[in-house]
């Protein structure tokens, strides 16, 4: 029973750590040109809105079971139609302590507040009365995952594609764009939800971090994340950068290729099962049945490329979001070690490389079950 719940949700016990003594606060942004004059958010201006109860509770029917479209680790999620007609995704925090809840609370609208890209979930604004809401666009369509591992029908080659690159670029943009660096943390199938057009979007910012600039990484010291799509410097040491994303990334990649779970019923890791046939170029026998041969040979050659960067164990060897979209594109991009032009290395590069390579199959599935060990006594 708790496998199956650990599958598709993530472990959250820190919403969020203090940073270390001696770092000083932000004092430039030199990668992005959202800074104004009197500080980095002096031209952001608020497009969300604050909700009564009454307001959710008439959207949603009083949060009738009917209305429930999904239910994560941390929220049950309701569809809700607002007084104007729009439609939208409320979503309760549930799970935890009254504090746990508000940390997580603030934890995830503090990012989503000011992420602004095609390819992340909207904010239309929350409610904090009668329990924490966050009000989101709704998806017609649900999550990546819903439409992948649980639906009767096949979903299409042409769209596996599109969500693939979609969902690259939303990274990018977290990783290197958009006003902060932010790390995601908890990429998967259950956080990518897809609009009308089948443009996928990123949500689920309960466990993202802002890293400063002149933060190499970030150190965790509890668990969190989702088995079946943690990269090995994680789990061997907490440590949470850019390629923690990529390797989570080269999964869904997987996922998207072969149709399968990240982890399967048997606990069977979709990384460990792909690789040696990853290794031997034997993409044939990784493509999902299901997809028959209606599929292009090109794109799949470059998301299964793609996927074997991704997931390798060295971080320095994984590209980095800005280089992976040129793979998928099937564009050379010069050196795949990830030694982007305007980017240093991160932490994981620098220090862990070593260790990260010498970091073996059975050492790896040891330390996942030592970390659903500790899960469990959470
Ligand atoms: N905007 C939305 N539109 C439609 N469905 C949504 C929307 N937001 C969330 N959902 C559905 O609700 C599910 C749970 O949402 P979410 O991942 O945000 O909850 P969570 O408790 O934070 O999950 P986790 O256990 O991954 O931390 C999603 O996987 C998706 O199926």
């Amino acid at each position: 029973m708790f496998l199956s719940v650990l599958k598709s949700r993530s472990i959250r016990r820190l919403a969020s750590l203090p940073p270390p003594r001696g770092v000083s606060k932000v004092t430039e942004c030199n990668r992005r040109s959202f800074s104004g004059n009197n500080g980095e958010f002096s031209s952001f201006k608020p497009s969300w809105r604050i909700f009564h109860l009454w307001e959710l509770q008439v959207a949603t029917r009083y949060f009738s079971s009917d209305m429930l479209i999904g239910k994560g680790g941390y929220a049950e999620v309701y569809k809700g139609c607002l007084q104007d007609g729009q439609l939208v995704a409320i979503k309760k925090l549930t799970r935890g302590t009254p504090e746990e809840r508000t940390s997580d609370f603030l934890s995830e609208i503090g990012i989503i507040v000011h992420v602004n890209h095609p390819n992340t979930a909207k904010l239309i604004g929350y409610g904090v009365e009668g329990g924490l809401h966050l009000v989101l666009e709704l998806s017609p369509y649900g999550s990546l995952a819903s439409l992948l591992h649980e639906s009767n029908r096949v979903l299409e080659w042409g769209i596996r594609y599109k969500v693939a690159l979609g969902t690259a670029e939303g990274l990018i943009y977290l990783h290197e764009t958009c006003p902060r660096r932010i790390i995601h943390r908890d990429i998967k199938t259950e956080n990518i939800l897809l609009t009308e057009n089948f443009d996928p979007q990123i949500t689920d910012f309960g466990l993202s971090k802002w890293l400063p600039d002149q933060w190499s990484h970030h150190t965790v010291t509890k668990f969190e994340g989702t088995f079946g799509y943690l990269a090995p410097e994680y789990v061997m040491h907490g440590i949470v950068d850019e390629k923690t994303d990529v390797f989570s990334f080269g999964v869904l990649l997987l996922e998207l290729i072969t149709g399968k779970r990240a982890l399967e019923k048997d606990e069977q890791s979709l990384v460990m099962w792909a690789k040696p046939l990853l290794d031997k170029n034997k993409i044939r026998e990784l493509v999902d049945p299901f997809l028959g041969n209606s599929y292009d040979q090109q794109q799949m050659n470059h998301l299964a490329s793609a996927a074997a960067l991704c997931i390798q164990r060295s971080s320095s060897l994984r590209p980095r979001m800005s280089q992976v979209v040129p793979l998928l594109k099937g564009k050379e991009t010069g050196s795949g070690s990830g030694q982007g032009p305007t980017l240093r290395r991160t932490y994981s590069e620098e220090f862990f490389n070593v260790q990260v390579e010498e970091y073996s199959r059975g050492r790896y599935l040891k330390d996942l079950n030592r970390h659903k060990q500790i899960a469990l006594e959470c």
